[in-house]
């Protein structure tokens, strides 16, 4: 459902991405491991449409038996422009960071609601929705504190709700657990993980830490930005 192929991408002299191949399958949560600087952030950029690769391609959609390459589900994410893209990014992707992805200035209600709102649903039915995640969080009674109010096991527990609320076809999470002990990294963990499996979305899961990526269907590495497929991976 969403490949990379051949992916280069540079800033400056660094070469970030020397030609990465990498494919999550309808349904599949993916980790990427790698050592420090290795590409892994740039790849998910890649994949997500927040940085334009360099070369290579990025395909996203159904890709139906037997209607060939260019199948019409299917979209270049590589060729689209940058309106097209901020729009699959805003309605169809999900993005979950490490830090500082809520508004500060709006109270955790809002800032969950956010995805609703800025896809023009009205307030009531958004923040409504919104008010379920804050019960299902476990946060019942911190619907209008402001993030900087909020443990950081709390706000990113409602950065993952943001990503989610509006049903993203893929969740893109870059060390999602990175700034949190480990009680609250499993707790953030099992809510992104149950609810993308309920959605039957797909993941792109970045971490160092082998404890969060056995979460993941599958792993694979990246090394000096290339992706290397462990020993009997699909
Ligand atoms: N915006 C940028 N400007 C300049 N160099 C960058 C930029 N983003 C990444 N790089 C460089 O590209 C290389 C790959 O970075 P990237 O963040 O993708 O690695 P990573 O594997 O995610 O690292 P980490 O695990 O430390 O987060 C690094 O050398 C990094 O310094």
């Amino acid at each position: 459902m969403l490949e990379g192929r051949e992916l280069s991408k540079s800033f400056g002299r660094t070469r970030a991405l020397r030609g990465a191949d990498v494919r999550v399958a309808d349904g599949e949560i993916l980790a990427v491991m790698g050592p420090s600087g290795s590409g892994k952030s740039t790849l998910l950029h890649c994949l997500g449409g927040v940085l334009r690769p360099d070369a290579g391609e990025v395909r996203f959609g159904e890709v139906r038996p037997g209607a060939g390459e260019a199948s019409c589900g299917e979209v270049r994410l590589d060729r689209l422009s940058d309106r097209e893209l901020s729009r699959l990014r805003r309605g169809t992707f999900g993005f979950v960071f490490q830090f500082g992805q809520l508004v500060p200035e709006l109270p955790l209600i809002e800032n969950i609601a956010l995805p609703l709102l800025l896809a023009g649903r009205s307030r009531r039915p958004a923040l409504a929705e919104a008010a379920d995640w804050v019960a299902r969080l476990g946060l019942d009674g911190l619907w209008d504190r402001l993030p900087g109010e909020l443990s950081g096991g709390q706000a990113q527990l409602a950065a993952v709700a943001r990503a989610l609320i509006a049903g993203p076809r893929v969740v893109f999470a870059d060390e999602p657990t990175g700034s949190l002990d480990s009680v609250a990294a499993d707790e953030v963990m099992e809510l992104l993980v149950d609810t993308v499996r309920a959605q039957g979305a797909c993941m792109v899961l970045v971490t160092h830490e082998p404890r969060v990526a056995a979460f993941a269907d599958r792993t694979v590495t990246v090394r000096d930005g290339r992706v290397v497929q462990p020993v009997g991976a699909r």
